[in-house]
């Protein structure tokens, strides 16, 4: 019996990882203020963070980013928290720990807010005027510079590039468990299968949901925004469809510490992001009347013990199917 051919990326997925997919050492973060400088404008950085509820770690991330990327090093411009909705002392710790504060609500007042992390990353387009936009999420733990650095390094550097997601280890920590690589739950049962389904091209990205991403205003600014937890998948398909696979790329940036919420919250999340594929599949016409035209492979990745680097695996999703029974002729006879 011959063994199955391995199954492989699509080809232009494979360029796509060899050429786009990089480290965050592959440009030194003191080498990125002199590309900055010969920018201009074109170099200007906004950061971001929603924020609901984040008063245990949105002040430690806003210092951390002030103290290493805007007072040692001048790369990134204005600091600013949007507050989503808070009950918290979120406002307050971000504005104490030098960010600028606004909340959703005094963004474009005549359009009351809609609940959700889309609205708020959307309305920040509003409120920063840097050509370059990073967004990181307000619960991260443990929080490294190169989280945003590392994304914003090859927006500086290439010009070609629109987008940039941050890809890294994402241990699930939760009452004090520690589950290597368990985080990503939606990532790795909802939107990869999706993804590698529907939208093969992007099957090479290693954290597709993942919150720290940097992209260009003229991109964003034309882009529609998913009001909710549908904002990653969104974005990314629509960046996608508007710039092309080479304009995108992703930088290994080490490990990700963050807040996790409960089975049923992310269940409502998947059902989001389900509704936000669904959409941009009838949207494109990309959704198939024939299941056999689905991309039938799933592309997964671990991090290589040995060289450290992200590793792609690839499987083949099986669609086959056995007619109903009664249909067999030996069903009939069966004793
Ligand atoms: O309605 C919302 C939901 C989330 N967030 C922020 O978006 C980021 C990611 O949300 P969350 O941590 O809930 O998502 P997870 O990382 O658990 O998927 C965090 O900074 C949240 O404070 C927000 O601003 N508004
Ligand atoms: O990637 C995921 O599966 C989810 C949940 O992560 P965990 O299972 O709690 O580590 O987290 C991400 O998804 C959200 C929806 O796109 C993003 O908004 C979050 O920033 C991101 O952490």
């Amino acid at each position: 019996m011959p063994a199955e051919p391995i199954p492989a990326l699509l080809p232009e997925t494979a360029s796509w990882l060899r050429r786009r997919s990089w480290n965050a050492a592959d440009r030194p973060v003191h080498t990125l203020p002199a590309a900055k400088r010969a920018l201009g404008p074109a170099g200007t950085v906004s950061v971001v963070l929603p924020a609901l509820d984040e008063e245990a770690t949105v002040g430690g991330i806003v210092r951390v980013i002030r103290r290493e990327l805007m007072e040692r090093l001048p790369l990134v411009d204005e600091l600013v928290v949007v507050d989503s909705g808070s009950v918290d002392g979120t406002a307050e710790v971000a504005a104490e720990a030098g960010a600028t504060v606004v909340h959703r609500d005094a963004i474009l007042p005549r359009l009351p807010a809609a609940p959700g992390k889309g609205e708020v990353l959307w309305r920040s387009l509003l409120v920063t005027r840097g050509e370059i936009v990073c967004f990181v999420d307000a619960d991260l733990r443990e929080f490294d510079p190169a989280l945003v650095s590392g994304i914003i390094g090859p927006l500086l550097t290439e010009p070609d590039i629109q987008l940039v997601k941050a890809m890294y280890d994402r241990p699930l920590e939760t009452d004090g468990a520690v589950v290597p690589a368990g985080g990503g739950r939606v990532t790795e049962l909802v939107a990869r299968p999706l993804l590698n389904l529907h939208w093969p091209e992007l099957a090479g990205f290693v954290q597709p949901l993942g919150g720290e991403y940097a992209a260009r205003r003229s991109l964003l600014e034309r882009l529609p925004f998913p009001t909710g937890y549908g904002v990653e998948l969104g974005l990314l398909v629509d960046a996608l469809e508007t710039a092309g696979l080479d304009a995108l790329a992703q930088v290994d940036v080490g490990v990700r510490h963050h807040r996790h919420q409960d089975a049923q919250a992310l269940g409502r999340m998947a059902a989001t992001i389900y509704r936000t594929a669904l959409e941009r599949l009838d949207r494109t016409h990309r959704l198939k009347a024939s299941a056999d035209l689905v991309h039938p492979l799933l592309t997964q990745f671990t991090r290589d013990p040995l060289t450290r680097a992200f590793t792609a695996h690839t499987h083949p999703v099986t669609g086959t199917e056995r007619p109903p029974m009664h249909t067999v002729p030996e069903y009939a006879t069966r004793r």
